[in-house]
């Protein structure tokens, strides 16, 4: 019987627009071993709103999502969903709770349909399964992201990142009831487009009633998303408030980030010395075609910041790839590089070693003496390279114990940890926060002063003012070269759609070429450098 004067049970209380709480996190508290995740926090997430979560790497977020979503027991503290205690690991309490991971969750060597049974078998049929997981797969995709180049024959390994990410934000989204999804950086690996996309299905879901919770670290995105931005420093809320009205840089000071605004940084932080015309050329590509480029040819000298912008997959990657492994004979390389993964999960850590190990792999045999490691050696290159970037887990932590933000903060610092001349970054900065971005933007300029040469691509077009020269790709081709004053943001997008020439026949692209796909070989073998 319902009684309207009594009042409503804890955690099932409504606000004022009448929304309903959906989960209700009450005195959370999580360790691990010594490090504290999660320090006694209060949240509540109502049906029809977008919640942002901010903070930095290793402030707790993905742990506390982890507890919301019935992965994980907390310490102490309860999580109720609708108002009900819902013990971790209760797949009827929390069958209503979806969760897209930061790190995918996808089976690699199955395929896009078969991962989708697998997450969502109990709303699928048992007889003709996979045809319905196929059609559930390809309607939810189209809906989400149009024009995704997915089918659900697919083996995700074959995915690009961007597209594993699709399936990943996709394979959540697929249940016959979903009250709060949880998307746990879902942009990173997206291109822009996509990102869109995906925001305006998160506004459909948050009108339709669903709650939506969004971990990121672009600001700007979860300003403009999220109804709510919720704080987490050092595993407590420090900030609760309205997203109207908050500012990029008001976010960034509430984070505890003493930091401008790395767009509004950049003007000053770029083109240090740049290397200078006089200086040595340590990298070259001459009319460099086959495997998706058509006639690329680019420079690097000592001491430069050479930027690779434009859309996603339009022949970026080649170029670090060739660079990488020179074994053409349109491009030359003079000195040792180093490579910096933007996919850690496949290409990046090393999952069974701790962070030095994994920190120090790539120097280990510069350190070495007579082919015999050097552990003081080294013990000094990690202590010195976790200060400097602020690694939180310290240097004996596994490095899957890390913060995805965290750890990736260790793969950027093996490559610089090294003595490689040439550093290659392949959009290495997903999921860093921004404070360390900034830092890791002051190294690059550092260690181009010191001569190293760096060849960045990014899918941030605002990152590419830190460089000397950019080169902007579209269709295997550099569209425009762009220097100094001339690297912005919004010059970077106008040619990036700049109609290409028509391709002659000696062009045709490889013939193994996906469009959105990089194209790069395996890249298990970047922990180490060439030379
Ligand atoms: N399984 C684990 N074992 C040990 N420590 C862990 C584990 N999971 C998380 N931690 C630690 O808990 C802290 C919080 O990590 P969490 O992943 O929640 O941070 P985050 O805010 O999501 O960071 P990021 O922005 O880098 O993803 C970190 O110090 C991390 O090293």
């Amino acid at each position: 019987m319902h009684v309207d004067n009594l009042p409503a049970p804890p955690g099932t209380e409504r606000d004022q627009a009448g929304r309903p709480p959906v989960v209700t996190a009450s005195g959370v508290t999580k360790a691990y071993g010594r490090t504290r995740a999660l320090a006694g926090v209060d949240l509540q997430v109502r049906g029809g709103e977008v919640l942002g979560l901010v903070g930095h790497n290793g402030a707790g977020k993905s742990t506390l999502m982890r507890m919301l979503a019935g992965l994980e027991s907390c310490d102490d503290g309860t999580v109720l969903v609708h108002g009900e205690e819902a013990p971790a690991g209760s797949a009827a309490a929390f069958r209503t709770v979806r969760m897209a991971y930061q790190e995918t969750s996808l089976c690699p060597d199955l395929t896009v349909a078969e991962n989708m049974w697998i997450s969502s078998r109990h709303c699928l049929p048992r007889l003709g399964w996979r045809r319905a997981a196929s059609a559930s797969a390809r309607r939810r995709l189209d809906e989400v992201f149009p024009g995704h180049g997915v089918t659900p024959r697919d083996r995700v390994e074959d995915l690009s990142l961007a597209q594993r990410q699709m399936v990943e934000i996709v394979r959540a989204c697929l249940v016959d009831r979903l009250d709060l999804l949880i998307l746990d950086e879902p942009t990173e690996s997206l291109g822009p487009d996509a990102a869109r996309t995906l925001y305006s299905y998160v506004r459909r879901l948050a009108e339709a009633g669903t709650a939506v919770l969004l971990i990121s670290h672009r600001i700007r995105e979860v300003l403009s998303a999220a109804d709510r931005v919720v704080v987490l420093r050092d595993g407590a809320i420090t900030a609760d408030r309205p997203a109207a009205g908050l500012t990029e840089s008001g976010v960034l000071t509430l984070m505890g980030a003493h930091v401008a605004v790395p767009s509004e940084r950049a003007g000053t932080a770029r083109r240090g010395t740049g290397g200078g015309t006089g200086a040595r050329v340590v990298a070259e590509l001459r009319d460099a075609r086959g495997g998706g480029l058509h006639g690329v040819s680019l420079r690097v000298r000592a001491g430069e910041v050479v930027g690779l912008a434009g859309l996603a997959g339009q022949g970026q990657q080649e170029v670090l790839e060739r660079l990488w492994r020179p074994t053409r004979r349109d491009t030359e390389v003079s000195v040792a590089r180093a490579y910096v993964p933007g996919d850690r999960q496949r290409s990046g850590v090393l999952p069974l070693w701790n962070v030095g190990d994994n920190l120090v792999v790539t120097a280990m045999r510069e350190i070495a003496r007579r082919g015999l490691r050097r552990i003081p050696d080294e013990r000094d290159v990690v202590r010195h390279w976790v200060e400097r970037l602020a690694v939180k887990g310290g240097a004996d932590a596994g490095i899957t114990e890390l913060s995805g933000g965290n750890q990736q903060k260790v793969v950027v610092a093996r490559a610089f940890a090294s003595t490689a001349g040439l550093v290659l970054l392949d959009d290495p900065f997903r999921g860093v926060d921004v404070h360390t971005k900034t830092e890791l933007y002051r190294l690059i300029r550092e260690e181009a002063a010191k001569g190293r040469s760096i060849v960045w691509y990014s899918s941030e077009n605002a990152e590419m003012a830190h460089c000397d020269r950019v080169h902007v790709f579209r269709a295997g081709r550099t569209v425009a070269e762009l220097s100094g004053e001339e690297i912005s943001e919004e010059q970077i997008i106008a040619v990036s759609f700049d109609e290409p020439d028509q391709p002659d026949e000696s062009d045709k692209p490889h013939e193994r070429d996906e469009p959105g796909e990089s194209g790069a070989p395996d890249r298990a073998a970047r922990g180490r450098t060439h030379g």
